[in-house]
């Protein structure tokens, strides 16, 4: 079974950011059905956190995710146990120079190829290897094609995952990255600022030169995604302009199938809650939590809100034994994942809580598919 995952962070698809992650799964081998599932973790533009997204992603399905062994140094692929992350830049039918000379940028889908797009993640799902391009980052130029055997969870990650629509019919979980541009300037001082020496003005002109194809092109994608995780500024503090305290929303799209959305308390009402106090440990300026229905995009919608930072992880648990439908396995999953990445960016705040719980969704839907078409196989793996 593949996941497709596209973050229209992520995607995993900046101002308004998105990014798009593609998670697909697939069955392969003999003894294994033909189908695969094939789930997107959205995209979302370039630096919206895709890669941390996937790592977190990864980390629930167990085993490490490194680069095929032996292949292309600058491949964008990530292989584990049970998952393969391609990335969609790969898809790129102009290189950087023929970007420049035709005047267009890689969100313009005139510099992507979706057939071949469409026809590979087919491929996978029907359990077939490919011969995938590579767009390396490093050169700006297309290199040889590497073989990519069919996994059992199949994520594509990257600017485009749900654009095209035959493509869009093969994943089966989808998820984008929504970073409000406010929070994406920040991140991007963070990074390319910081640990890259790029200057103030280089990373503002080159979030405004992306704006246009990133409103017109990526943006539009979240409308299709299952879960969309919107990452804002704090209301807690009037006027912030540090972008330093988040508020993130989890919006799951109702009657998606195998996937029940996370609630807080009591389905289907309308929650606010403030866990700060004697078994959660708060600084200023605290942590709120909302629930609620609500419609995106004309669809009915479930959404869970935190608004604020943890202080300590370890008590974490509080929070999530008032959470249900997490789709743990063991009573404190959530709060053993997040301690696990302590390090990874967003894990003091809804980012990186809101995109664990994905991930543990992500591991049902895949469970659930696979119980559908082997139910031997499913409970042998889940033994
Ligand atoms: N949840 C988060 N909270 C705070 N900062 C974050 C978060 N996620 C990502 N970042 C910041 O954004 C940077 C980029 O993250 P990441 O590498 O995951 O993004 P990406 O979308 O994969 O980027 P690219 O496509 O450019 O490789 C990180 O180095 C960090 O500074
Ligand atoms: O949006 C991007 C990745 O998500 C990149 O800008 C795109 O892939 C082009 O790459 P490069 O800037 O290395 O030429």
């Amino acid at each position: 079974m593949a996941a497709a995952v596209k973050l229209t962070s992520s995607s995993v698809a900046s101002s308004p950011t998105m990014q798009p992650l593609y998670l697909r799964t697939g069955f392969h081998g003999s003894s294994l059905p033909s189908s695969s599932f094939s789930a997107t973790p959205a995209s979302t533009d370039s630096g919206c956190g895709k890669s941390t997204f996937m790592r977190r992603l990864t980390s629930v399905f167990g085993g490490a995710a490194s680069p095929p062994k032996g292949g292309n140094p600058d491949s964008n692929t990530l292989i584990s146990d049970t998952t393969t992350v391609i990335c969609l830049d790969d898809y790129h039918s102009l290189d950087r120079t023929g970007r420049k000379q035709k005047g267009v940028t890689a969100l313009d889908p005139r510099a992507n190829n979706f057939d071949l797009m469409y026809e590979q993640v087919k491929a996978i799902k029907e359990g077939k290897s490919i011969e995938k391009p590579i767009y390396n980052h490093v050169t700006g130029l297309l290199d040889p094609p590497e073989t990519i055997q069919p996994p059992k969870i199949f994520v594509i990650e990257g600017l485009h995952p749900m654009f095209d629509a035959r493509v869009r019919e093969l994943l089966d979980f989808s998820i984008y990255l929504d970073i409000s541009d406010e929070v994406k300037f920040a991140w991007k001082i963070q990074r390319d600022m910081a640990e890259r020496g790029h200057s103030l003005e280089s990373i503002k002109a080159s979030i405004s030169a992306r704006k246009p194809d990133f409103d017109a092109y990526i943006d539009p994608q979240k409308q299709h995604a299952d879960v969309v995780i919107q990452v804002l500024p704090t209301e807690l503090i009037p006027d912030d302009n540090e972008g330093k305290i988040l508020r993130v929303r989890m919006i799951m799209k109702d009657g998606v199938p195998n996937f029940n959305p996370v609630y807080l308390f009591d389905e289907g009402s309308t929650i606010s809650w403030i866990p700060c106090g004697r078994k959660l440990t708060c600084s200023y300026p605290g942590i709120k939590f909302s629930y609620g229905p609500d419609v995106y995009y004309d669809n009915e919608v479930s959404v869970v809100e935190m608004d604020g930072q943890f202080d300590r992880l370890d008590e974490l648990i509080y929070v999530e034994s008032h959470l249900s439908n997490i789709s743990t396995r063991f009573y404190g999953e959530i709060t053993q994942q997040m301690l696990k990445h302590a390090d990874f960016p967003g894990s003091n705040n809804g980012t990186g809580f809101f995109q664990t719980m994905v991930g543990l969704k992500i591991r049902e839907v895949y469970e659930k598919l696979r119980a559908k078409d082997s139910p031997a196989l499913a409970s042998a793996a889940r033994a």
